[in-house]
């Protein structure tokens, strides 16, 4: 079955790091700016075929803001990968592992925002629990710009368990709590490290947050008491990564 990433960046991106996985490229007919002739030119170079489609066509395909680009693809990159894939995606790595746990975060945008953010800083892995969470979709990759592709998402049946195997490896595990007593500039985020981010309404689960290592919390200096979870996670990964390359 056949899936569409629509979206200019979503598409370049996809074109660049997943091209095997795109069968056809629907372009808005009459549609002559740049970033569209370079995205033609890219899907011509690798052989997809290139497809010119009325305005309103397109819209009959999705009903999300495509931006006069959809891409036609079968097995995209996230779904080749499975949690026994972790191991062998951790000693691959050259540097210390940054990892992003979203436990239970179930909107679709929160996770596209988050795994946007987990590629801009780096993010060797995003691990989420299988049941009850937001999983990927067309809305996910939109809001993601390319970083569902670019970035390994792997949901897991048993997040307690898949967390006491990173701390066997000795990845640090950071979970985040605007109660917690340590703010995020205090803490050390060097060193293989996995940051937990809980759910919009509840924020980690229980278990979840017993099996953290330390809670860090981001200071809040006005009335409101909790960031949206995707701005949390941006702000802790950035904190995570100024420390890194210190
Ligand atoms: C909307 S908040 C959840 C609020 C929830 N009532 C709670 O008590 O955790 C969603 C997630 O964003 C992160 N978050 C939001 N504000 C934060 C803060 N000030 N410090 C640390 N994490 C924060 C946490 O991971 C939290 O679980």
């Amino acid at each position: 079955m056949s899936e569409l990433v629509y979206g200019v960046h979503a598409v370049e991106v996809l074109l660049k790091r997943n091209s095997d996985s795109v069968q056809r490229l629907f372009v808005q007919r009459n549609r002559h700016d740049q970033r569209a002739h370079k995205l033609v030119k890219l899907a011509q170079s690798k052989n997809i075929q290139v497809i010119q489609k009325d305005r309103e066509e397109l819209d009959d395909m999705t009903k999300q803001r495509h931006q006069g680009v959809i891409a036609e693809c079968s097995k995209l990159k996230e779904k080749q990968f499975h949690e026994k894939h972790i191991p062998d995606i951790l000693d691959a790595l050259e540097t210390d592992p940054l990892i992003l746990i979203l436990d239970g975060v179930t909107d679709p945008h929160n996770l596209g925002a988050c795994l946007r953010s987990a590629d801009a800083a780096g993010v060797h892995i995003v691990i989420a629990p299988k049941d009850n969470a937001a999983s990927i979709t067309d809305v996910v990759r939109k809001v993601a710009c390319g970083a569902a592709e670019s970035v390994p998402f792997i949901p897991v049946t048993n997040l307690s368990r898949t967390m006491k195997q990173l701390q066997e490896r000795n990845i640090w595990i950071a979970g985040t709590a605007g109660e917690a007593e340590q703010d995020i500039y205090q803490a050390n985020l060097k060193g293989g490290l996995a940051i937990v981010m809980g759910a919009e309404g509840d924020g980690m689960r229980r278990l979840t947050r017993e099996n953290c290592d330390f809670l860090i919390k981001i200071p809040m200096a006005g009335e409101v008491s909790s960031l949206n979870v995707s701005v949390a996670t941006g702000v802790t990964l950035f904190e995570a990564v100024r420390q890194r390359q210190k």
